[in-house]
């Protein structure tokens, strides 16, 4: 079985691996399509899926896979969203998403004017490349849950459906 996962992120391309042992998996860098920042689960979604969808293009006897991060509200609480997509060649989608934490105020704030995550995260830890790494959940949630990981139960919940639903 061929993957390919749409982004360059090693958190990324771990969790596909992760899940994935033993198959062959690609990465491209492919467009997403929403906001580099995506502010809603319906966006960020959108976006995992995009990437999916044109990662196939790029091999088509692969299994497309697309993973995003976002952000979100619950009423007025901003929380950090990822979602996730496999696209088939048939063109069936699957899509799950991963856990949710909520963001303090002062990230909701700089996200307001413009500023993405992954840099605000840099900034606020006073670290570099917080999105290849823990991720701004692994920062709040005192490493207890990497990037990494949280992608890795997302592609568990993909490939867990795909199975089951093929
Ligand atoms: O190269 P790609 O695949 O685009 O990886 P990315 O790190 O930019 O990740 P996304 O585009 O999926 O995420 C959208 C934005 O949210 C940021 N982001 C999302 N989750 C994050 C996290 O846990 N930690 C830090 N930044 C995060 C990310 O850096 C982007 O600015
Ligand atoms: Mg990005």
């Amino acid at each position: 079985m061929k993957l390919i996962i749409g982004s360059k992120n090693p958190t990324k391309i771990q969790a596909v691996e992760n899940i994935f042992p033993g198959n062959e998996v690609i990465s491209v860098d492919v467009p997403s399509d929403v906001n580099a920042q995506p502010f809603s689960d319906e966006e960020t979604r959108k976006g995992a899926i995009n990437r999916a969808t044109h990662s196939l293009e790029k091999t088509p006897d692969a299994i497309g896979v697309g993973l995003e991060g976002g952000v979100m509200y619950v009423e007025e609480q901003l929380f950090l969203c990822n979602w996730g997509a496999i696209v088939t060649k048939d063109n069936q989608i699957i899509t799950a998403s991963g856990a949710r934490i909520a963001l303090p105020q002062e990230i909701d704030d700089q996200l307001k004017q413009g500023y993405e995550l992954g840099d605000v995260m840099d900034r606020y830890a006073n670290k570099q490349g917080v999105r290849k790494n823990e991720g701004a959940i692994g920062i709040f949630t005192s490493d207890f849950v990497s990037r990494q990981e949280m992608f890795t139960h997302v592609v568990k919940l993909l490939r867990g459906q795909w199975e089951y639903f093929t």
